[in-house]
């Protein structure tokens, strides 16, 4: 059995950063930003006032000055000619600042009588200017990658561009195997469950940027499994659940195989996740998950996210992990990595008692997996390991 890191090293060997393509910008968000994007103009593009009040020369800012009103300026609006001493512009925010002003005097520090002003406060220390390009110059870059967020979209509008390239979405097909298996809201018979992981599997590559297309449920033989791959055809990983292991129904592999799949490897030292399989069919990966929900979905966060991150062109990096203090003494691990359900609060970790890996129930009140090297020691209270947040 190879290690997490091998796995995860062997897999992002399966994958490489999928091709851009062009989106709108309101189809943009979350989307990963495939190559830079530059400002296409100076933001603001004229220097513009920051308040309302009056534009006024720089001879003009005193206690006092009284000041003679020549025009006015709103934003959409700018008025054209130059201000000289002695005159102010009325102004409102955002508009573009007249020539000859140097600064805008805020009106609740001036009073005005018909077309004169009288400035009663001129303690401001600052213009209210905005200076062209002073948010950024036409030219400055957004570097990529970078999954977009609101503040990136907002930007990018400032920067007048339209249309985004995006890393296209990986097209990610999900099987859920085994005779058992009915889909939610089906009648099971009296031997059969609901499929579950197959649907969180779905909700996980979707929130992380791929499409998901979650295939009809494979039964438990040959020609079940082969009609299942070709329907999977034309996607860039394919996700199977179940079948995995050495039963007499385990089919999975051996399906696989005889359709060509190139077997990168099979069995991990990792708890749970033990029967993980890898390789590559046709175009696609191929990651062939255990049937257990919990393991399903814990293989899903340490190795299908990691893996679409990469086909996104966001780099080949693990689950970034954070460290926190036990807060009770656990016992020593054994030969596997150990992903544990567990609780992060006050920056103290509690793992659950029951880690068995059917129990979904478990896994929704987690909000981290404590995480046990192999061969790990016992451990006290206070000592810190390490968390994958989930
Ligand atoms: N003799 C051995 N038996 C098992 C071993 C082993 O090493 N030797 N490994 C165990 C481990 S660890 C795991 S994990 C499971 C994985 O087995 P499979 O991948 O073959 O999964 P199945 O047998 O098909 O299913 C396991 C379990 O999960 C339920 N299941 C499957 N798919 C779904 C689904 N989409 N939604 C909900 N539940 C699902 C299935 O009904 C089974 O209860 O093997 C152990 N056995
Ligand atoms: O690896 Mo199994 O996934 O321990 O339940």
């Amino acid at each position: 059995m190879i290690s997490v890191a091998e796995a995860l090293r062997d897999l992002f060997a399966l994958v490489t950063p999928l091709p851009a393509e062009d989106v709108p910008l309101r189809a943009a968000a979350q989307r990963v930003l495939a190559r830079d994007v530059t400002a296409r103009r100076d933001q603001p593009p004229f220097a513009a006032s920051a308040m309302d009040g009056y534009a006024v020369h720089a001879s003009d800012h005193r206690q006092g000055a009284t000041l003679q009103v020549i025009g006015e300026a709103a934003a959409g609006h700018g008025w054209q000619g130059k201000l000289a001493p002695g005159q102010a512009l009325r102004i409102f925010t955002g508009a573009p600042l007249p020539a000859g002003a140097a600064r805008v005097v805020i009106q609740e520090n001036v009073t005005r009588a018909g077309d004169t002003i009288t400035i009663t406060d001129a303690s401001d220390s600052g213009s209210n200017i905005r200076p062209q390009g002073g948010d950024f110059a036409q030219g400055t870059p957004l570097p990529a990658p970078r999954r977009l967020t609101p503040s990136d979209i907002a930007l990018l509008a400032a920067m007048n561009i339209a249309q985004v390239p995006v890393t296209r979405k990986p097209l990610v097909a999900i099987i859920a195997t085994g005779d058992e298996l009915v889909q939610p809201g089906d009648h099971p018979g009296p031997d059969q469950i609901i499929a579950s992981n197959s649907y969180g599997l779905a909700a996980l590559v979707e929130a992380a940027g791929a499409t998901a297309r979650l295939l009809p449920i494979a039964r438990d033989n040959i020609a079940a499994l082969e009609q299942s791959f070709a329907l999977a055809r034309g996607a860039d990983l394919i996700i199977t659940i179940g079948g995995a292991s050495v039963g007499d129904h385990d089919l999975v592999g051996q399906v696989a195989q005889t359709l060509g799949m190139q077997r990168s490897f099979y069995k991990i030292a990792m708890r749970p996740g033990k029967p993980l399989m890898a390789g590559r069919l046709g175009n696609a990966a191929m990651i062939g998950l255990p049937g257990n929900p919990v393991s399903a979905m814990v293989c899903g966060h340490v190795f299908v996210l990691p893996v679409i991150r990469k086909m996104l062109g966001l780099g080949a990096d693990p689950a970034p992990l954070h460290t926190a203090a036990l807060a009770h003494d656990i016992g020593s691990n054994g030969p596997r990595a150990h992903y544990m359900r567990a609780h992060l609060a006050n920056g103290q970790v509690t793992i659950y008692d029951r880690q068995d890996s059917s129990l979904l129930s478990v896994l929704t009140q987690a909000n981290c997996l404590a995480l046990r090297p192999p061969h790990d020691p016992a451990r006290k209270a206070g000592e810190s390991l390490q968390l994958l947040p989930l």
